[in-house]
């Protein structure tokens, strides 16, 4: 599917869907890293969202999916560093264009929202879909641009 290595991270709300992405992706011979959580305790999704950032910016993960009960807290979160483009999908259609048109490096989905067989059709798609570039490209180098205070 990809050669790349892929961080998952998730909350307690996206524990499950982690543990059952991260399965199908290893599956399919994806490097897959874990970043936590490793239990079902209450835990606070910014931490991860954190963790997924460092992953991205230090090199040991290429791109990423992230997941908490909904998804919006944990890509709120993510957005909030300027090499993220964190895209919150909820169908295969969102999970190509989150790839086509914005280049996500990160693709989150809800854990409490989602079921499992679209979270592994959106987790496919994503790895498997290329950004188009050309006026698309303008687009997300203006993101850059926007990302300072
Ligand atoms: O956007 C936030 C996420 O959906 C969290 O997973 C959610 O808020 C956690 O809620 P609780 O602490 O009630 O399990």
């Amino acid at each position: 599917m990809t050669t790349e290595t892929i961080a998952l991270a998730s909350d307690h709300g996206g524990l499950e869907m982690k543990a059952m992405l991260a399965a199908f992706l290893r599956e399919k011979g994806v490097k897959v890293l874990d970043l936590g959580a490793h239990d079902s305790q209450s835990v606070d999704y910014p931490d991860f969202a954190v963790a997924m950032a460092q992953a991205l910016k230090d090199g040991s993960a290429s791109r990423g999916i992230l997941m908490c009960g909904t998804g919006i807290g944990i890509s709120i979160a993510a957005n909030r560093f300027a090499h993220v483009r964190a895209a919150l999908v909820h169908d295969a259609y969102g999970a190509a264009m989150c790839r086509q048109h914005n280049d996500a490096n990160v693709l989150v989905l809800g854990g409490r929202t989602m079921g499992p067989e679209v979270a592994k059709q959106c987790a496919d798609i994503f790895l498997t879909t290329a950004f188009e570039g050309g006026r698309h490209a303008r687009r997300v180098a203006k993101l850059a641009e926007n990302g300072q205070d």
